[in-house]
């Protein structure tokens, strides 16, 4: 073990940078230390959850629509050639057929367009949102996916309403197996387990966001939990401007891609001395190297030109180092495929988002700044109502939107956007294969947008979740 000041060093570290002068070498558990000082030590935080568990069956799919519309055997095997062979598990993460970023940016050059050709912008739009897929299949019986359905706190029950709403009116093939986890309160252990259980069955589930208290007595966070324990470990959130909806900046179009596991969320803190608290920020080569592969192989997917790599490295040398250096080394074996690298400290791409997020294609980064940068993200193109995303691993999915937000604030107001909990449930229906779906809700969901007479107050508008989740059925 290697201290130096801030960090501390966990066995062999392979980035090349010093520490306390020495070289660090071969290491890949880097473990950062933030001290700050806390009138009192922050207790254990055990997890103890209650809620009601309401469980339920809302689609009447058609078991022939399932049927063809099967698992991507293909564009799955195509992507294997770009994985790399130390690494088998990596997930695919591909865009759908027809459509492409190039297309898109082309598509998005002007929203200030007629309303006629922001919609055939809309088509395209909807049909560019990328694709995650991994080799375990999700449950499928006569046709139908049973998927987990989290609703979430805050706004969550109201925005799975209007995703619940549109499913049945399309007739989508899933069948919810819903779960109301909630964390507003520190009971209900019993029913998280159970929604993971379900979640591990059926492979793939919806969630809006679950409260996390913020004092020390609170429970620990069931969000991060759940990422943890089914190890999503990539989490993607787009960024894209919406045909219609201009914001200060045009044709925003950018993807993050956000380690989902580790780092800042370890949530390994304790009290080393009364009034000194250190907080473990763990970074592991491993999982630096899998997030890094995941980003390079979704920009190859996604007809993406560059992948951006944000860190703290100079000051957190070690384990922002090792996030960094790795991302350099796994950077190498991309070097034919054309796709262009950099990276760049957090703080300026903070400033070079809202000044000129042209510049950015994908990004990767660890957990906190994905947090953090998602939220910049959200803004750019029009708030968190707006941005969808999924975490996804080797074997689970689990979409959510983009910006995780409980918006306890407006709960129960039915003033919610439903906006990006749909395109979070469209991605999930890719995912499944059922990519004319998808299109059709993302279509619709556009459509609605570019017409500007429905729009939530997010968005300037005065409509109700309802109203919009209606427009959009209308649409379809
Ligand atoms: N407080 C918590 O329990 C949790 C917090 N977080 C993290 O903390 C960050 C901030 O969370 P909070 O301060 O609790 O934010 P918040 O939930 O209060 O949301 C911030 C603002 O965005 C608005 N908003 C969010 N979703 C919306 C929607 N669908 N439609 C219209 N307006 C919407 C809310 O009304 C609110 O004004 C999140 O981005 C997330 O990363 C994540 C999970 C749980
Ligand atoms: O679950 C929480 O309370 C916090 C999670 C969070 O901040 C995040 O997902 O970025």
């Amino acid at each position: 073990m290697c201290t130096s000041g801030r960090a501390v060093v966990v066995a062999d570290v392979e980035s090349k940078v010093e520490c306390a002068g020495r070289k660090a070498t071969q290491c890949p558990v880097v473990v950062g230390v933030v001290a700050y000082c806390t009138p009192r030590a922050p207790e254990t935080n055990r997890p103890s959850v209650k809620v009601s568990h309401n469980l339920t069956s809302s689609a009447n799919a058609d078991s022939s629509r399932g049927a063809d519309q099967s698992w991507h055997g293909a564009e799955a095997s195509d992507i294997l050639s770009f994985q790399h062979h130390h690494l088998p598990s990596v997930p695919e993460v591909f865009v759908s057929k027809s459509s492409t970023s190039v297309m898109l940016r082309n598509a998005l050059s002007s929203a200030t367009r007629p309303v006629a050709s922001q919609s055939r912008l809309a088509t395209t739009l909807a049909a560019s949102f990328p694709k995650v897929s991994h080799k375990v299949q999700p449950t499928k019986y006569g046709g139908v996916y049973t998927v987990t359905l989290i609703p979430g706190d805050g706004v969550g029950a109201e925005i799975t309403d209007s995703v619940k709403e549109i499913f049945e009116h399309v007739n989508a093939p899933i069948e919810w197996e819903q779960y109301d986890v909630s964390g507003m309160s520190s009971a209900g252990e019993a029913l998280f387990r159970q929604a993971m259980e379900s979640l591990k069955r059926n492979r793939v589930g919806l969630k809006g966001i679950l409260f996390t208290p913020i004092s020390q007595s609170g429970h620990i966070s069931w969000n991060v939990a759940m990422r943890q324990q089914l190890d999503i470990y990539a989490s993607v959130v787009l960024c894209k401007s919406l045909p219609g909806f201009p914001t200060r900046h045009a044709n925003v179009d950018f993807a993050i891609i956000r380690e989902n596991t580790e780092g800042e969320y370890s949530g390994l803190e304790h009290q080393s001395y009364p009034g000194v608290v250190e907080s473990l920020k763990v970074s592991t080569r491993a999982k630096a190297e899998r997030i890094a592969r995941f980003a390079f192989d979704f920009a190859l997917k996604n007809n993406r030109k560059k992948v951006t790599c944000v860190h703290k490295a100079n000051i957190m040398k070690l384990g922002d180092g090792l996030f960094l250096n790795t991302f350099r080394r796994v950077a190498e074996d991309y070097k034919s495929s054309g796709i262009e690298h950099n990276d760049m400290i957090v703080d300026n791409t903070s400033m070079q988002l809202v000044a000129k997020p042209g510049q950015f294609d994908v990004m990767v980064m660890p957990n906190l700044y994905g947090a953090i940068v998602s939220n910049i993200g959200a803004a750019l193109v029009g708030g968190p109502g707006i941005v969808p995303g999924c975490n996804v691993g080797t074997e689970y999915a689990l979409f959510e939107p983009g910006c995780r937000h409980v918006a306890k604030d407006l709960m129960g107001t039915n003033r919610a956007n439903p906006t990006a909990m749909i395109l979070s449930a469209t991605m999930m229906l890719r995912h499944l294969g059922l990519d004319h779906t998808a299109n059709s809700i993302a279509k619709a969901t556009f459509d609605v947008i570019n017409e500007a007479k429905v729009r939530t107050a997010d968005m300037g508008g005065s409509s109700t979740t309802s109203d919009f989740t209606n427009a959009v059925i209308k649409k379809l």
